[in-house]
């Protein structure tokens, strides 16, 4: 008999509400971190009143916050929208001469082999520039997510050793998730981070997490018919 989807630890993926809430203004966060890292130990994110971003790597949960200070944060602090998985190193592959963000997109879809699936990756290296954002706290009322992101902090950092975190989700997850890839990336010094713009590189070792598993907490105040194909605002997340 065919296997029945079997939501096995290390091949599910675990989301923090949806995309298009988080788009919408819906930045209460709901989750804690603590409860988080039960689902997985790599994987991005977000936090409460949208401070900063979330990059999870090695089961530890890290905050870049927009004066550029990167932050280990306590098991408390909640989540409006997070994406993280048990990490496997389904593959490995080392990319070389990698000149901007699209070329590491083209190289990484030779690594996607099923477009169904999702695909959580991490890339290990010393990267020759990296462009990197992050988003102030929001007060309430909370502004769109369009709006929020006009307050970002922009950083540049050259020649820095770490760790870029991202996921790939398939095209039907629009206003779940984000079409396509959506990158951090964290220091290995854990000082220097952001939502990746642009990066790179000669050389850096990739592992792929092929992922069939998918798994969502709702936020308690989603906003009625949030998912919904938000089009352009997506804009605010892609890269
Ligand atoms: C969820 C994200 O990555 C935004 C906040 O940059």
């Amino acid at each position: 008999a065919d296997e029945a989807l079997s939501l096995k630890k290390n091949d599910t993926l675990y989301q923090v509400s949806t995309i298009n809430s988080l788009l919408a203004g819906n930045y209460d966060g709901f989750i804690s971190s603590g409860e988080l890292k039960n689902y997985g130990d790599v994987g991005i994110g977000t936090f409460n009143a949208l401070d900063g971003e979330m990059v999870m790597i090695d089961n530890t949960a890290y905050k870049v916050k927009s004066t550029g200070e990167v932050v280990k944060v306590s098991d408390t602090e909640t989540t409006p929208f997070a994406v993280v998985t048990h990490f496997d190193k389904d593959a490995t592959v080392e990319l070389t001469n990698i000149a901007n963000l699209d070329a590491l997109k083209a190289e990484l879809d030779k690594l996607i082999e099923n477009k169904n699936l999702f695909y959580v990756f991490r890339i290990d290296g010393t990267f020759k520039t990296i462009q990197a954002r992050s988003v102030p706290r929001q007060e309430k009322p909370y502004p769109v997510m369009t709006e929020a992101v006009k307050q970002q902090s922009v950083f540049s950092f050259t020649n820095v050793t770490g760790s870029i975190v991202g996921i790939w989700c398939p095209d039907y997850i629009g206003g779940v998730n984000v079409p396509g890839y959506h990158f951090h990336f964290i220091s290995e010094d854990r000082t220097q981070g952001g939502h990746l713009l642009d990066v790179s590189f000669d050389k850096a070792l990739a592992f792929a997490d092929s992922t069939d598993g998918f798994v969502m907490a709702v936020s308690p105040t989603e906003p009625e018919g949030s998912v919904k194909d938000l089009g352009s605002e997506l804009d605010a997340v892609e890269q």
